[in-house]
């Protein structure tokens, strides 16, 4: 029932830099301002009108989706954000550079930790100059929930709950649904929809800035599996990108 549009954030300067970024709070790249209102075009071109929109709560997330709908005159739209859509945290990852990580330990551990489902990287110190421990964003976020890490699984644990109480009943509701989120809070839930298996989900990668839409059954699966990209040849280039990072 309804239709769901995922968005993932135009580039970051830290996309762009080639570093883990997680819940380090970058800003868009002028590319990735471009890719948003970009976004916002392929959806009116799509004949795709929102109704609500869900954001984690992190600027290139949220400023990816201002930009997406003013382009689409639907800035006026109803707005809810959460911290269980965020970007996986990227424990100690964040802030290094992703070339250099991949020299430092070698392809295996690289991908390991980029993309496998159940081993995150080491956790983050709080007095490390990337964490968010402290942060008032995070204040009403139980202590014991509060990431220091993530894998993909743990993504999916957090993600899931807002997904069923949050964006199920907009789409019970009859509402057309935009996500805007990001690479790996995105991929936990094309997982969930799609059904992907835990092997499987390591060779998903999620596009900057490119609508993604899925039709929904009644039960809330997708009509089409994988769904359908508004603009399939750059999705395709745009998902290469994204793999072959930390590559020179
Ligand atoms: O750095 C990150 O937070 C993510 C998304 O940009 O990177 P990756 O695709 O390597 O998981």
């Amino acid at each position: 029932m309804g239709t769901l549009v995922l968005l993932r954030h135009g580039e970051s300067v830290w996309n762009a830099e080639g570093l883990f970024t997680g819940w380090v709070d970058v800003d868009l790249s002028a590319k990735g301002e471009e890719e948003a209102r970009r976004g916002g075009e392929l959806l009116v071109g799509a004949d795709l009108r929102p109704d609500i929109v869900h954001t984690s709560v992190l600027r290139r997330a949220i400023r990816t989706a201002e930009i997406a709908l003013n382009a689409a005159d639907l800035h006026w739209l109803p707005v809810k954000r959460s911290w269980r859509l965020n970007e996986r945290h990227y424990g100690a990852l964040q802030g290094k550079n992703k070339a250099q990580t991949r020299e430092e330990y070698g392809e295996e551990q690289f991908m390991t930790w980029r993309r496998s489902f159940d081993t995150p990287p080491p956790p983050i110190a709080d007095d490390d100059q990337w964490s968010q421990a402290g942060e008032r964003r995070y204040a009403e976020l139980p202590p014991e929930l509060m990431p220091r890490t993530e894998c993909l699984a743990d993504v999916v644990d957090r993600m899931l709950p807002y997904w069923y109480d949050s964006v199920v009943p907009d789409l019970a509701a009859g509402r057309t649904v935009l996500l805007a989120a990001h690479g790996n809070s995105l991929r936990a839930l094309v997982k969930h929809l799609d059904g992907i298996d835990d092997a499987t989900i390591s060779g998903l990668n999620i596009p900057t800035g490119i609508p993604l839409r899925y039709e929904l059954n009644d039960d809330f699966t997708p009509r089409k599996k994988g769904g359908e990209y508004l603009d399939p040849e750059a999705a395709k280039d745009a998902i290469e990108a994204v793999k072959n990072q930390g590559k020179k």
